[in-house]
């Protein structure tokens, strides 16, 4: 197709002549580019497009006259419903489902038939919806995801053997400006362990995020499953399962396969292609951010982002204690990618207080599945990572005796041990600190630490509460606590919109305290009063991640890693006319007003 399509000249709704290559025939490869999302770079738009591709139908919301003038009258019943009116009519559908997954198959289909309407109910109903798109049905599709999969699930995959040919396969998407992309490898999927590429549920979720919650237009986004096998026994022995069954490959192998991908994105999308990494197994999840993050646009969201909307929960916790971070013993149970991310960005936030690295490490101590750790510990273990952590003392296992012994005011959970937080243990905690911070971290809400309204009840409504998956609200002695959700969505999609309008070419660890402290001052008192950490989940797309967007891009430019000049003065505005926009727009805008 001629590059030069922009200098078209349209002459029906159907039509399109290339005034550079005049009256050649739309070749093939035009039309594929339509086929996921329908055309979004020209007007190549049949009138049946209109309700065949997701981004260009409104359903029963286009009017009479457009129905006439487009030759779709009689396609569709009479009755004309307003974008809002559909959203009332499918919310009592989706309620009609008695599963959640059900719920979840539905909501799927009709994210790839109709984009706006899929859009608008997030955006009107985040709270009830949020839960069936993400965490933790989400997790439940990934488990199924095989078993569930239909051809409307829109993601790329590509497998070991595809190695050498990484660049083609990406050619092979068919739109153009992608600029963000949700990578997973399926091997340590939420709590939930490796689902090999059933796993490519959550880029796909976290994608719709990017939407919902920050108006990034759905066609730049692109959900990847990258293929190395798995080494879960359920899926290798599935018959329906739709990976590759072999075991998961290591090693060097796999080493030159993310090479190979990453320069394969840059060269396909360019240089400031984001690329999220999510719920890569622990050893390569450090790895490939230590050798990326300087070279490419990318980051981790387990280690990152987690680490900045936990930073932010215990700032904003710091408004209701009137304490410094540094006042605090921080015990962190599970030593994964999430506690890693948030014990270094604790550091970071404590040192920023005003003392010194060394001081910042003394109040932190981590637990893993042996026990505390500690220097020279016996039962060994200790990867580089939480070698940062351990401090001269006797080796400790179990946990009540650590809180016992090492008295934290702050107690955070992303070990995937549900009810690892025992009762004894909050019971603890009360008597470490007046107001004790616990956050049970771990996805789903399956495998939390513990629940809300255990949290609640063992420290006498005294405990300061963050989740990473939802709990409802808790009633206790008369009074009704609004559990925080600590989830990374809370900042990713803020993150993602920020890098996207600067075109940021890599993405510093200063951005995640940036963010952190960004997002715990946006709570206010009456949300902290409540229990909540964090504003409600229904202003993060109109507040939460314009602002978030706003202290990225004043980070870029501070940090001459921007790549869009020049800078925007007004930056709110700037984003916002950049955003997904999820009201219908005029089919036929041009009015001509000669006389005839
Ligand atoms: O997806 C979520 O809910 C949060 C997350 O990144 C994880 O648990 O891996
Ligand atoms: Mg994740």
């Amino acid at each position: 197709m001629c590059s030069k399509f922009k200098n078209c000249t349209i002459y029906q709704s159907f039509q399109i002549v290339c005034s550079v290559c005049v009256n050649k025939p739309v070749t093939c490869k035009t039309l594929l580019s339509t086929y996921f999302h329908g055309p979004h770079n020209f007007s190549l738009t049949r009138s049946i497009d209109r309700l065949h591709y997701p981004n260009l139908n409104y359903g029963l919301a286009f009017s009479i006259e457009d129905r006439q003038a487009l030759g779709i009258h009689g396609l569709l019943p009479p009755r004309v419903l307003s974008l809002q009116e559909q959203v009332e009519q499918t919310m009592k559908q989706i309620r009609s489902y008695k599963t959640d997954i059900e719920k979840y198959v539905y909501i799927m289909e009709l994210a790839s038939h109709h984009e706006k309407l899929f859009y608008k109910i997030i955006k009107s109903y985040t709270v009830e919806m949020l839960p069936l798109v993400y965490t933790p049905t989400v997790g439940t599709a990934c488990q199924m995801f095989s078993h569930l999969y239909k051809s409307y699930f829109k993601a790329l995959f590509i497998t070991i053997y595809d190695k050498g040919h990484i660049y083609e396969i990406l050619k092979n998407w068919p739109v153009q400006d992608v600029k963000a992309i949700v990578v997973t490898d399926g091997e340590r999927i939420l709590g939930i362990g490796d689902q090999g590429i059933d796993g490519i549920g959550i880029p796909i979720g976290k994608l719709f995020l990017y939407t919902a919650l920050a108006g990034i237009k759905p066609h730049f986004c692109l959900p990847i499953a990258l293929d190395f096998g798995t080494n879960s026994e359920a899926k290798l022995n599935d018959p329906l399962y739709l990976g590759l069954r072999i075991k998961r490959t290591e090693g060097k192998e796999c080493d030159e396969f993310w090479d190979e991908f990453m320069q394969s994105v840059a060269e396909r999308f360019g240089s400031t292609c984001l690329i999220q990494f999510e719920d890569i197994g622990n050893k390569n999840a450090f790895k490939l951010l230590e050798k990326y993050q300087n070279l490419y646009c990318c980051f981790n969201d387990d280690i990152q982002g987690t680490s900045a909307v936990t930073v932010a929960g215990l700032l904003a916790s710091l408004r209701i204690t009137k304490k410094k971070l540094i006042d605090n013993v921080i015990v962190f149970h599970g030593a994964g990618e999430a506690n890693i991310g948030i014990a270094e960005l604790c550091v970071d936030a404590m040192r920023k207080e005003g003392v010194c690295e060394e001081e910042a490490r003394s109040k932190i101590w981590m637990v893993d599945s042996k026990g505390l750790i500690v220097k020279n510990r016996p039962s060994g273990g200790i990867t580089i990572q939480k070698e940062a952590f351990a401090h001269e003392h006797s080796p400790i296992e179990s946990l009540d005796e650590i809180v016992r012994e090492i008295k934290p005011s702050v107690l955070i959970g992303a070990s995937s041990t549900p009810g690892a937080f025992s009762p004894g243990i909050l019971k603890q905690m009360t008597e470490n600190a007046e107001r004790p911070i616990i956050f049970a971290l771990s996805n789903p809400t399956s495998r939390s630490e513990c629940t809300a309204e255990d949290a609640y009840k063992y420290t006498d409504g005294k405990c300061i509460f963050a989740s990473g998956s939802p709990f409802p609200p808790v009633e206790l002695n008369g009074k009704k606590f609004y559990p925080a959700q600590s989830n990374n969505s809370y900042c990713f999609p803020g993150i993602a919109l920020g890098i996207l309008c600067s075109g940021m070419k890599t993405v510093d660890d200063e951005v995640f305290l940036v963010v952190a402290e960004c997002l715990a001052g946006l709570a206010d008192e009456k949300d902290l009063e409540n229990g909540s950490l964090f504003p409600p989940l229904d202003r993060i797309i109109d507040m939460v991640s314009v602002r978030i967007a706003q202290a990225v891009m004043n980070h870029a430019y501070r940090k001459g890693s921007a790549s869009v000049y020049p800078e925007p003065c007004d930056k709110i505005s700037y984003i916002k006319n950049h955003q997904y926009n999820t009201e219908m727009s005029k089919i036929f805008p041009i009015k001509y007003n000669y006389p005839c």
